[in-house]
């Protein structure tokens, strides 16, 4: 038997047209075409990119952003069954219990064909957000606001959270980090979610599978920790004291690191620059000073105690953005996912049309 790789480190599972990381150079294209070419677009235009296979021409990115639109709204009975969670529960998992409880809803649910996978891929990356916002305000006993139809995917979110319409920067703040959120190739969740698709299993239990793996701290719960350790070290006078504890103690900060990028993370460097225009137009530079002052110490730290650099990855800055959105931290993980759901669909797209089941071996000890 072949030399068991720990953390499947480096072992290529599958062929993809989806998406392409050069992790020493820095580089991610999701369909052949580079991140910093598609961050200006809107969110519906990249979401049919990975789902499509193309950039969608005017009339094509039309159909799809009203196909959406119209499906934005989730059904009084599913608002019911929301209100009666016991919103003790995390943010995720009740997102989690909410994509079931669609799938309940949903008569297509275990129907296989091209046409049924059409319909629940559109209500799927339609009602995220929805959901999303709507379990946030239930936890406050308020009740849920209507999508507004003018608004993009992104903006819409933050009007569905609030009740106020986003500022421009904000929206576009929005878009960039569902952009950037939605495909890396085969991340934990999509690989989960692929092991799933690859037994035929249905297209929401699926999504459910990337869900349940995006939540852990290590991958798509990260982004939660990073929000929560700036709330915890407050000041910039704080940061190195935090970073030589947490080093000292061989414990990880949240946000940093990766196992494909071995240099500066190319999502990273433009979250990073949404994070400093929101914090200009804020007139409150502060979270963005202390997030920059943790990443020049623990890079200059790394660097002097394991003699190679540690980056920041996808969830450091993308926190930063969100602190500046007013984003409660435990909806952190959630938004990842209405981003990644697109990544997720197409990758569960492409294992459906050309499967096996995904089934290695383990080396008996
Ligand atoms: C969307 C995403 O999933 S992006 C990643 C989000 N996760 C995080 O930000 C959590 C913090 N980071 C990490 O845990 C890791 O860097 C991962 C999970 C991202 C990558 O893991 P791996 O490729 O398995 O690297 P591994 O965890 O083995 O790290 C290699 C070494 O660097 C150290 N290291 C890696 N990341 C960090 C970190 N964030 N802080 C401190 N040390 C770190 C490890 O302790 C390890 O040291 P060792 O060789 O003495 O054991
Ligand atoms: O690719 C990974 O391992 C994690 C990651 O950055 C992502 O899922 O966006």
């Amino acid at each position: 038997m072949e030399e068991m790789k720990k953390g499947l480190e480096g072992v290529v599972a599958l062929d993809t047209k989806i998406s392409y990381i050069d992790g020493i150079q820095g580089i991610l294209m999701y369909r052949g075409v580079k991140i910093e070419d598609l961050v200006d677009l809107p969110y519906d235009a990249v979401s049919y990119l990975l789902i499509n296979g193309k950039i969608p021409n005017e009339s094509e990115l039309s159909e799809y952003s009203q196909e959406l639109k119209d499906n934005r709204i989730i059904n009084g009975k599913q608002i019911d069954v929301l209100k009666e969670f016991d919103f003790g529960v995390e943010a995720l998992d009740g997102l989690r219990t909410a994509i079931s409880c669609t799938a309940h809803f949903d008569l297509e649910n275990n129907h296989h064909s091209p046409d049924a996978n059409k319909n629940k891929t559109i209500k799927l990356v339609a009602k995220f957000p929805t959901i999303v916002a709507a379990l946030h305000r239930a936890s406050f006993d308020k009740e849920p606001i209507e999508p507004k139809d003018d608004l993009s995917h992104g903006a819409n979110f933050l009007y569905m959270l609030t009740g106020k319409i986003p500022t421009d920067l904000e929206a576009e703040a929005m878009e960039k980090d569902l952009i950037l959120s939605a495909e890396h190739e085969l991340n934990p969740s999509t690989f989960s979610l692929r092991i799933a698709a690859s037994t035929l299993s249905d297209l929401y239990s699926a999504v459910i599978c990337g869900l349940c793996t995006l939540k852990g701290p290590l991958h798509g719960g990260a982004r939660k920790g990073v929000m929560d350790m700036l709330d915890e070290v407050g000041n910039i006078e704080n940061a190195r004291p935090y970073v030589l504890n947490k080093l000292e103690r061989k414990e990880k900060i949240m946000g940093f690191g990766h196992r494909v990028y071995k240099t500066y993370d190319p999502r990273a460097r433009i979250y990073k620059d949404v994070a400093r225009r929101l914090s200009i137009e804020n007139g409150d530079t502060s979270w963005f000073d202390l997030a920059e002052e943790l990443e020049n110490i623990l890079y200059h730290e790394f660097v002097e105690i394991r003699g190679k650099p540690i980056y920041p990855n996808v969830d450091f800055y993308s926190a930063v953005v969100y602190k500046y959105l007013n984003i409660p931290a435990e909806l952190a993980t959630s938004i990842f996912a209405m981003g990644r759901v697109s990544g997720w669909i197409a990758h569960c797209m492409e294992q459906y049309a050309d499967n096996r089941v995904i089934r290695p071996r383990a080396h008996f000890v």
